[in-house]
């Protein structure tokens, strides 16, 4: 569903990334984790196309990322920092990314938007949210959508207790519904409990692609991670 092949990236002199190579098969729910600066926004910016990369390829859905609207279309990203209009209400900006996608499905959205209590707050300008709001309007979207593949920087950041229900439950049933979920996350905790397989980035390259189940038999995720030494001593 996602492949990405040799995927180099510089900032001036620095080589933050040196040949990723990673695949994701369909109904994969992939943790993305590493160090921090390891270049894992780095990594999800080439994937969507906020960085171009230097070398090496990108496919999602066997669409290149050369293919441009084509290619956008396979995916929705939820960056970290969400960067909005300040003046238009939240629900204008859903109503008009679903055109994008040419997604109309008001059933949907309406239930999407009470799962994550947002109700009274849908309608208010975007200017006024706080960073977790932000970040519900952009799980709703993202579910709205239920394109062939999600793609979230830190997801759960900043979401209280309600909306992480909701996101794990909308997440169940669009992997039910044949989606694909690559997201970056320091929460080894939460990674345990949502993904399917874990990919390590480590140096600019991938060095553990695994199923959970296969990680967990050698200990919980943060041994794994301090043998694959992750992080510095
Ligand atoms: N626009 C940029 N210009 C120059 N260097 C950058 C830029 N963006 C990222 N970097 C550098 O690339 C490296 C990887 O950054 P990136 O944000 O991708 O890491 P990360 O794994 O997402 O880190 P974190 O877990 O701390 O969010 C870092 O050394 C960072 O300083």
């Amino acid at each position: 569903m996602l492949t990405i092949r040799n995927l180099k990236k510089k900032y001036g002199q620095h080589e933050v990334l040196k040949g990723v190579e990673l695949q994701l098969q369909q109904g994969e729910v992939l943790g993305f984790v590493g160090a921090n600066g390891a270049g894992k926004t780095t990594t999800l910016h080439c994937i969507t196309g906020l960085e171009r990369h230097d070398d090496g390829a990108i496919v999602i859905n066997d669409i290149p990322k050369s293919h441009d609207v084509k290619y956008k279309k396979q995916f929705y990203f939820i960056p970290d920092t969400i960067q909005v209009f300040n003046n238009i209400s939240a629900y204008d900006w859903i109503k008009y990314v679903l055109t994008l996608y040419e997604v109309e499905d008001k059933g949907k959205l309406d239930n999407l938007i009470k799962a994550f209590g947002m109700e009274n707050s849908i309608y208010k300008p975007m200017g006024t949210y706080s960073y977790g709001m932000l970040h519900k309007m952009a799980l709703i979207t993202a579910y709205t959508i239920s394109p062939p593949v999600l793609i979230m920087d830190e997801p759960l950041n900043g979401l209280d207790p309600l909306a992480v229900v909701a996101f794990k439950n909308c997440m169940k049933e669009y992997i039910e519904g044949g989606g694909t979920v690559l997201f970056s996350t320091h929460l080894l905790d939460v990674a345990e409990k949502i993904c399917k397989s874990i990919a390590l980035l480590k140096d600019g390259e991938i060095v553990l692609h695994e199923s959970l189940e296969k990680l967990l038999q050698e200990g919980n995720l943060e041994m794994v991670f301090m043998e694959k030494q992750a992080y510095e001593a």
